[in-house]
């Protein structure tokens, strides 16, 4: 029962092909499907038909996320417990978009559309009889899977709240104020890596960044180089978080969301007591080896 891990990040971008371009080469997913205004396309080490989608659109920013529950059940008992919260709950028909099943749509408290799903088409990666550790033919950084998400609101407490007690995550950070009595930034997990979905302080509804996972240090190095190579700019890193201990470049696809990539942290589990940062350790907690934020931090949003 319950929620597996993040699924699918609906990206709205502002060229398709553009896009398409860098997400498969340069960052290394693999296209499987195209509809309309819409492309798929899956990391090399997941087995669902995609986990991004891209949406041509005339703004940038997240569509949507849809976290994937271990059973087509578990829906209609996510859908009671969310509403009985008091939080309205839609369905979402099976092929709303291409190799997807039926999900349940709803609004978090922060203004963000989220899913809960457990039907989608599995296309394999292709490892699972006598398998190499990867396979041939990869490109560009080449991340396993999607990672995480860090959206930005205003209620920081509410969305904690409910994503705590209606969809059971667990808090392995947060960042409060110095007099702690404000809750600025909540990182929370069902997966047992730091954090599969985190929200700061800031305007509701807006995308901070999508993570895609690599194995170490010398992948995001790597990663760094291969934007260096394509003259993409990066927004900060090769760095360390303090906030996760993960390891991360920040950089931005062609339409300005801003994208991850990110190895190590640490390996919490539901009784992992949560790390707290206070607001005045803000800098080393984002960029530990900078000691202070960036600009870009707090107003690249999309
Ligand atoms: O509050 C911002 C901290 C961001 C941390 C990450 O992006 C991460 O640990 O992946
Ligand atoms: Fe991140």
């Amino acid at each position: 029962m319950g929620v597996m891990r993040l699924g699918v990040v609906e990206t709205r971008v502002m060229d398709l092909e553009e896009s398409l371009r860098y997400y498969t080469q340069v960052v290394g997913l693999q296209l499987t499907g195209r509809e309309g205004n819409r492309a798929y396309l899956k990391a090399w080490d997941e087995e669902d038909h995609h986990s991004v989608v891209l949406v041509e659109s005339d703004r940038p920013g997240l569509e949507h996320m849809a976290f994937k529950v271990r059973f087509q059940d578990d829906l209609d008992k996510f859908e009671k417990s969310i509403e009985q919260y008091g939080i309205k709950v839609n369905r979402v028909s099976k092929g709303a978009r291409m190799a997807e099943g039926q999900a349940i749509e709803f609004k978090l408290p922060t203004g963000h559309i989220m899913q809960l799903y457990n039907e989608i088409e599995k296309v394999g990666n292709g490892l699972k009889l006598n398998p190499d550790p990867w396979p041939d033919n990869l490109k560009g950084m080449a991340p396993p899977n999607l990672d995480h998400l860090l959206l930005t609101g205003d209620d920081i407490q509410s969305v904690t709240d409910f994503m705590t007690r209606v969809l059971d995550f667990h808090i392995s950070e947060q960042v409060v104020s110095v007099d702690g009595e404000q809750l600025i930034g909540t990182f929370l997990f069902r997966t047992n890596s730091p954090h599969d979905i985190a929200f700061i302080k800031g305007p509701d509804s807006k995308l901070h960044h999508f993570a895609f996972h690599l194995d170490n240090w010398n992948e995001v190095l790597r990663a760094a180089d291969l934007l260096t190579k394509n003259d993409i700019a990066l927004d900060i890193g090769p760095t360390r978080h303090g906030l996760t201990r993960g390891t991360t470049v920040y950089f931005f696809d062609p339409s300005g969301n801003r994208n991850e990539v990110f190895s190590g942290g640490y390996v919490p589990c539901a009784d992992f007591t949560p790390i707290t940062w206070t607001e005045d350790q803000l800098g080393k907690a984002i960029f530990y080896l900078e000691r202070q934020l960036n600009e870009r931090f707090v107003t690249a949003l999309t």
